[in-house]
């Protein structure tokens, strides 16, 4: 096998793939919820039980990190973070404040529609309302596993202090000789964050979720994170012992392009390494128009040498193999695909991109048109990178600013609203039985007929 030849992606056909094979082409390369939750079980019994010192052991086991060994290890860094640790390049910090700002303007923009409170007078005299308050103590998990990714950061940590979350909690595992990015800590401390907790992995998202004695209980948790990492957030999420909720379950990377004749191969073989180089689970879809053999050959060629120039060539060998390009003969059918598949990043790389949104149901972020790579939204765009995958995007919505919000609702009926009501709610007790629920609505009544209300 020559080496071009390990870094191209298996191709299919419409017209040859039938039910079988097209279901199985829609289910991700990832190890089953069971398998993940068995092995992720008793690092959030460790923590559940052991608090920081059950935290430190898993910190030793699975951070590797050399200087947990150490006792007096600080698993946590509380604000203000000093200067020291958040120095970076002026080039980068100019770049992170670049990315900011576009996040800020877009979540702030969220913030304005979903914190006007809504109002209506559902009947004469009764009146209905919906506010919202931010979530008091989020958690937010920063992965640096195979990549520290100080763009989750920002990702997490912009809508939470646009929200006016009132205690950030940030985790991320430490580098091997215990610190944390710089970077990181920059951004904690431009998005308001009191603790910078040094662990990844499940056992982070346990400390967070139980809360420890140096780590704050979070309400929420947030962040994508690897297939441990998703595991612990959906299993904490269902422990009514930790009473925690989660964001969405954003796992391994993924893409999916949807390109015609008019995309540049070389250009669309670069957004699907994009993606693919995230890790040995993550996928890349692409999904042609009206494309010819050649066409197709010519992707895979384009794939094979970038491929092999870039920095995680390794990772892409091994793991391309489990993307795929599949041949469509039309817009519907790709769309069809697509929608079924419910990619994290969708691309389209065809004419008429921007009209084509109408045909998206089920995608956590779109990139439109030819000068769009995933890339701008992973990191600067304003929109958040933090989005479903696996399929989720049908049921999901990426993180945004309404995430790091809750929302209660009010009802105020004047005696006259009551009159115009009650009647109704007391048939309906009687429906269900509840008689203390109808005497509360008669006793009123009465009140208001005797009193001349
Ligand atoms: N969907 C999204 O929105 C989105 C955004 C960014 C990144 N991601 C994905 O996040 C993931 C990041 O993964 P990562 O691994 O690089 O970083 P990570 O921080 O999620 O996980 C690394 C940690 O996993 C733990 N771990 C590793 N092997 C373990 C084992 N055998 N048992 C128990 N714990 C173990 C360790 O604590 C390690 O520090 C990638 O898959 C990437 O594609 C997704
Ligand atoms: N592509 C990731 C979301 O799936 C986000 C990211 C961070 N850094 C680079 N990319
Ligand atoms: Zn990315």
């Amino acid at each position: 096998m020559d080496a071009a030849s390990e870094y191209r992606c298996p191709v299919y056909s419409s017209d040859t793939v039938d039910a079988a094979k097209r279901a199985e082409l829609l289910v991700r390369p990832v190890k089953s919820s069971a398998d993940i939750l068995a092995l992720v079980s008793p690092i959030l019994d460790s923590v559940r039980n052991g608090g920081d010192e059950g935290l430190r052991s898993c910190v030793v086991k699975f951070d590797r990190c050399l200087a947990a060994e150490d006792t007096a290890f600080p698993l946590t860094l509380k604000a203000p973070f000093p200067a020291e640790l958040a120095k970076i390049d002026p080039k980068v910090k100019q770049a992170i404040d670049v990315a900011y700002s576009n996040i800020k303007a877009f979540h702030s923009a969220q913030m304005e529609r979903e914190s006007e409170p809504i109002r209506v007078e559902t009947m004469p005299g009764v009146v209905c309302q919906r506010f919202a308050r931010p979530i008091g103590s989020v958690g937010l998990y920063v992965p640096g596993g195979t990549a520290v990714l100080p763009s989750t950061a920002l990702m997490l940590g912009v809508p939470a202090q646009v929200a006016g979350c009132k205690n950030i909690t940030l985790a991320t595992p430490p580098r091997p000789d215990g610190s944390i990015s710089p970077e990181i800590i920059y951004i904690a401390g431009l998005v308001g964050a009191q603790t910078v907790v040094r662990a990844g992995g499940a056992h982070a998202i346990a400390a967070m979720a139980y809360g420890t004695e140096t780590v704050p209980k979070a309400d929420k948790l947030y962040g994508p994170g690897n297939q441990f990492v998703t595991a612990a957030k959906m299993s904490v999420a269902m422990d009514s012992g930790a009473r925690v909720a989660i964001d969405v379950p954003a796992g391994p990377s993924e893409v999916l392009v949807i390109a015609d004749k008019t995309a540049d191969p070389a250009l669309v073989a670069s957004d699907l390494l994009g993606q693919q180089e995230h890790g040995l689970d993550s996928q890349s879809v692409l999904i042609t128009i009206d494309c010819d053999d050649a066409y197709v050959e010519a992707v895979n060629a384009a794939v094979a040498e970038q491929a092999q120039a870039l920095p995680r060539a390794e990772i892409l060998r091994k793991s391309l193999s489990q993307s795929f390009i599949l041949q469509t003969k039309t817009v519907d059918e790709a769309f069809a695909f697509s929608n079924d598949y419910a990619p994290e990043h969708l691309l389209l790389y065809i004419a008429d991109a921007a009209k084509s949104i109408e045909l998206v149901e089920n995608a956590g972020s779109v990139f439109v048109g030819p000068w769009s790579p995933v890339a701008c939204g992973d990191y600067a765009s304003g929109t958040n990178h933090t989005l479903p995958t696996v399929g989720y995007a049908k049921q999901y919505s990426g993180v945004s600013t309404s995430s790091f919000l809750k929302h209660f609702t009010s009802q105020e009926l004047s005696p006259a609203g009551l009159k115009n009501l009650g009647p109704y709610v007391e048939i309906l007790a009687d429906v269900e039985q509840l008689g203390a629920h109808k005497a509360s609505v008669s006793l009123r009544l009465d009140k208001i007929a005797r009193e001349g209300l």
